[in-house]
């Protein structure tokens, strides 16, 4: 990659230099001096000058005859508009400005630019065919696209490590590849397009390579950074000959990284150029996935760590409709990563694993692979025979030091508040009957502004939901603060979304479903159950000042008492909170039955 990148700057240094010497070329050629305008009117009235052109301000004109010693076009400045038109006497042309420069630009701009822009790309495509990725990849098409192929990628799910629940998931998909006809048979079918959704690092690209290797099939991929700055339908060109080149190859693995970088939402660029490029590429893809048929043995994946910024389209059914979580490893998924990369180095007896992860919180995979390559570096450095504890230790601080700016790791005292907030949610969601079950409880911080979760897996899909629901969802929500405010008697930003959801359940519940005694049975705003899922706003009919401090009154109380709800269940089970929170912070992820086990709390849900 890096190879790559050095030669784009270097052929963007030779062909801005190039424009340049081009253009001192032309301006020689086209030379003109610049006169006073006094001597320019002189030169004219002295019938000197023929093609006179009088551009706004600009007046320029060719020396026929006189002074030898002065150059042959001159051009001056109109100081005096109205002298403009006195000079209608003398033959002299008007032009448009705009016109000039347009023509001007187009000569010695515009046309070097292109001309060499085409003969850059023209090197850069010699370059990427003939280079390709080293290794055992093969790039291949000779000028469209730059799909790079592996027939044997020689990775297998052992070398992914970590990601149990992922891997489960995706063995599915590997059977299919193994035996598409046989899979076929039973009547399953197939998902499509799979998308492998994650942060940074925890081994998106390589589960898919590693399936490759599972299944042995060929490996298509493409990136989705590479078709940025790419001219219209070149994108377009690389989609379509990836799928035909992987249809030929099937069974086989398509898989498309970065797919954000090219299935941003349509409409979503800011300013001009590549908008079209984006959307014609886009187009291609998403023709392909309605094409696609995935009896044939062909398997579409595709990685993305930021699934929001792609075009609803591309998750609609029958396109990326399956998504699989590739998450930051807990303690004990960092343990089995470690185990795989340590596989291959030397490392002393003291060293354990195990304790390495423990200080570790918040490392990705790759993050891990860097450890493991750099106490093995600073081993050889003190010419050690093998990698020891204090190799990693080492090792970890200067990666700390690097992630700790990137803001992805937490201090242990967030991570105690992160955990005591995130149980609080759980615990009340488990006292309390109107809720839905508990699936997980984790510190691990999961993208932007989300330093901890709790997922409640919801029953069945739901349309309705009582007051008892809500003022429990209420709860759950407030919770989080709650248990901070119990436990560290002081409260912490974290629960900022958790207060915008209450507020608006209990907003909601006053002036949408009439829920509230004091204000009665009157729909006073229009629907906006973001947590039921429609959504539209605005107010339904223009209420007094009176009815409006009604429901801000009605909102508070609402709030205050699905606090004091919370914190009641909390203090009551002050020591199951405290033993869970003890194991969460080792542990950092919790499921719903291990939390149960810890707090016994499928005997006091009651309430
Ligand atoms: N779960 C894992 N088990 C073992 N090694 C891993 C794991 N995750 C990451 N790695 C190591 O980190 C390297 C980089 O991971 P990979 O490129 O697959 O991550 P990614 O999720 O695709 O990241 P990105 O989103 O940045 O592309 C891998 O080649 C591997 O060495
Ligand atoms: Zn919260």
């Amino acid at each position: 990659m890096d190879r790559r990148i050095s030669l784009h700057t270097w052929y963007a240094v030779f062909v801005i230099f190039a424009v340049l010497m081009l253009q001192a070329w032309l301006g020689q050629a086209n030379h003109q001096e610049a006169v006073p305008f006094s001597e320019f009117i002189s030169a004219l009235e002295n019938g000197e000058l023929s093609d006179v052109e009088i551009s706004g301000q600009v007046i320029r004109g060719t020396r026929v005859s006189g002074t030898a010693d002065l150059p042959q076009h001159i051009v001056a400045t109109i100081v005096e508009p109205a002298l403009a038109q006195t000079l209608s006497q003398y033959d002299v042309t008007y032009s448009a400005r705009a016109q000039s420069g347009i023509a001007n630009a187009l000569v010695s701009w515009f046309l070097p630019m292109v001309f060499f822009l085409a003969v850059w790309m023209l090197f850069i495509r010699r370059i990427a065919n003939h280079g390709g990725m080293g290794g055992n990849a093969v790039s291949i098409g000779q000028s469209k696209a730059k799909v790079y192929v592996e027939a044997d990628t020689r990775v297998t799910f052992a070398d992914v490590a970590g990601v149990e629940e992922a891997k489960a998931e995706l063995k599915e998909i590997v059977a299919f590849l193994k035996d598409p006809q046989g899979y076929g048979r039973l009547g399953a079918r197939m998902p499509k397009g799979i998308l492998l959704v994650g942060p940074p690092g925890t081994g998106k690209t390589l589960f898919a390579r590693a399936m490759a290797g599972e299944a042995s099939v060929p490996f298509f991929s493409i990136s989705g950074s590479e078709f940025v700055e790419m001219f219209v339908g070149v994108g377009a060109a690389r989609v379509r000959d990836l799928f035909e080149k992987a249809r030929e190859k099937a069974p086989a693995i398509i898989f498309i990284d970065e797919l954000d970088a090219l299935g941003r939402a349509r409409g979503a660029y800011p300013g001009l150029g590549g908008h079209d490029e984006k959307e014609q590429t886009l187009n291609q893809l998403l023709s392909e996935l309605d094409g696609f048929d995935p009896s044939r043995g062909l398997v579409l994946l595709a990685a993305t760590n930021r699934p929001e910024v792609l075009d609803p389209a591309l998750l609609r059914a029958g396109r990326f409709d399956r998504q699989v979580l590739v998450d930051r490893p807990d303690k004990s998924g960092r343990i089995a990563i470690l185990q795989v990369h340590t596989h291959r180095i030397e490392i002393e007896d003291d060293t354990d694993l195990d304790e390495i992860a423990a200080l570790t919180p918040g490392f990705s995979g790759a993050d891990l692979a860097n450890l493991v390559n750099e106490a093995a570096l600073l081993a050889t450095r003190r010419d050690a025979q093998a990698v020891s504890l204090i190799d990693f230790v080492a090792a970890i601080e200067r990666i700390v030091a690097g992630l700790e700016k990137k803001n992805r790791l937490l201090n242990p005292i967030e991570r105690k508040t992160v955990a005591y907030h995130e149980l609080g949610h759980a615990l009340v969601a488990m006292a309390l009957k109107n809720t839905d079950p508990v699936q997980k409880v984790s510190i691990i911080p999961r993208g932007i502004g989300s330093l901890g979760y709790t997922i409640q897996r919801p029953t069945e899909d739901r349309f309705l939901m009582s007051k008892a629901e809500l003022e429990a969802k209420m709860a759950v929500l407030l919770a989080g603060r709650a248990a901070e405010q119990m436990v560290f008697d002081e409260v912490s930003t974290g629960a900022a979304d958790d207060l915008q959801k209450a507020s608006q359940i209990a907003r909601a519940m006053a002036t949408r479903y009439g829920m509230v005694e004091d204000i009665g049975q009157v729909a006073l705003e229009k629907e906006d159950h973001a947590f039921l899922g429609t959504r539209t706003e605005g107010q339904i009919s223009h209420y007094s000042e009176a009815t409006a401090q009604k429901i801000d009154d009605a909102v508070q109380a609402a709030i205050a008492h699905a606090f004091e709800r919370a914190t009641q269940i909390l203090s009551s089970h002050r020591e199951a909170l405290d033993d869970a929170a003890l194991i969460l912070l080792e542990k950092e992820t919790l499921t719903g039955q291990e939390l149960a086990r810890i707090t016994g709390a499928l005997t006091w849900k009651s309430a």
